[in-house]
């Protein structure tokens, strides 16, 4: 009988190693085999004009989840979520790598969640502002956008949801990232650092930690964290507020990490493209609604969904640049506008509404 407590017995290393090499081996042919199939695929869709063309985000949503469904561990699901994507993004690749615009410039978050959401063989196009993102989309330079839509800490990113009063672009997807801040800088001391740059967002996520470490810094926004890290790389009494990634694309240290106040903080980022895809089983629909200025307008926009059974994820109001205290309303609704019951909701809301835009129905975030 083995006792309770009797060490487990160790391993042979050279043995663990035959079995990990024969496992590798196995791993290997059948992703040979996946890339194969992923091929006949394309040549089930018939030729098609670009890679774009064969990309189906509400597949790949299905693959995902069935992936985190089997998963009984040891790796968590987020992990082999990734090594999954990686997996997909290289077969997709076969065809031609996806061009994806994002808010640069490298070693941001946003290109962080490009990568999450896409995988890493995709040509990542870094561009100077969140509207260049929208316009190299729209002018097809770009297959798809990554931008920022609302940060857990704070708050919704404005310059984004005024985008879509009057782009054209649909919403083909979401990334939500944890994310985590890094104080950079080219020196290793704390206690030299007299001046710290960051975008006004990331100084409000890392509020408390500066006051308590770096209270007499002078604090100076910057248009994006990496603008920051850069700045940064000039002078030893100088650090940036940025993602770890950072770190490696300007050759900074990280003096303290991670930095942020809420050990949450998550940002969402949203996937534009050019057109709407079908229903991945699990979904969320973003409209954009403008009210008649009449008594219960609002109300009676939102009536419908509660009516057909359908959950509000999210409701934010903007001036809707229609005409004087004119609002539009962006609102989250579970559900694909191609199902039944969003269907009838939405032709119940039109009659109240002045305007209904769906701006994607796409699938949930994964893991
Ligand atoms: O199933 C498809 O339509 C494919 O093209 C294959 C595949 C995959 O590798 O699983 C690749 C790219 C698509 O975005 C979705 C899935």
């Amino acid at each position: 009988m083995p006792q309770a407590n009797a060490p487990e017995a160790r391993p042979d290393l050279a043995q663990v190693r035959v079995q990990i090499d024969g496992i590798d081996q196995q791993i290997q042919d059948l992703i040979r085999q996946r890339a194969h199939w992923a091929q006949q695929v394309g040549k089930a869709k018939g030729k098609l004009a670009a890679a774009v063309d064969y990309y189906r985000p509400e597949r790949e949503a299905q693959v995902l989840r069935r992936v985190v469904d089997r998963n009984d561990g040891p790796l968590n699901d987020e992990v082999l979520v990734r090594l999954f994507r990686e997996i997909m993004s290289a077969c997709l690749a076969q065809q031609e790598p996806l061009k994806i615009g994002f808010l640069g410039p490298e070693g941001t978050h946003s290109q962080q969640a490009v990568y999450k959401h896409f995988g890493h063989s995709i040509h990542g196009l870094p561009l100077a502002s969140i509207e260049e993102v929208f316009q190299e989309v729209e002018a097809g330079h770009a297959d798809f956008g990554v931008v920022p839509v609302e940060n857990s800490t704070q708050g919704t990113i404005q310059s984004t949801l005024d985008m879509f009063l009057t782009s054209k672009l649909k919403i083909c997807g979401e990334v939500e990232l944890r994310v985590h801040q890094h104080l950079l800088s080219r020196a290793g001391r704390l206690e030299d650092i007299e001046r710290v740059y960051a975008h006004p967002q990331s100084f409000a996520q890392c509020k408390a930690w500066l006051r308590q470490y770096l209270p007499k810094a002078e604090k100076i926004p910057v248009s994006s964290n990496a603008d920051g890290a850069k700045r940064a790389r000039n002078a030893d009494d100088a650090a940036a507020i940025a993602g770890i990634s950072a770190a490696t694309v300007y050759g900074l240290k990280s003096l303290a990490g991670p930095i942020e106040d809420r050990p949450d903080n998550t940002t969402r980022f949203l996937v534009l493209g050019r057109e709407l895809f079908p229903p991945s089983g699990n979904d969320r629909t973003s409209l954009l609604v403008f009210i008649k200025d009449q008594p219960g307008a609002l109300y009676h926009v939102l009536a419908p969904f509660a009516k057909h059974g359908l959950s509000m994820n999210r409701i934010e109001s903007r001036p809707g640049h229609t005409g004087l205290w004119q609002y539009a309303f962006f609102i989250d609704i579970t559900g694909h506008a191609q199902e039944d019951a969003m269907r009838r909701a939405l032709d119940e809301v039109d009659e109240f509404a002045q305007e209904v835009k769906v701006l994607g129905s796409y699938p949930v975030a994964i893991a």
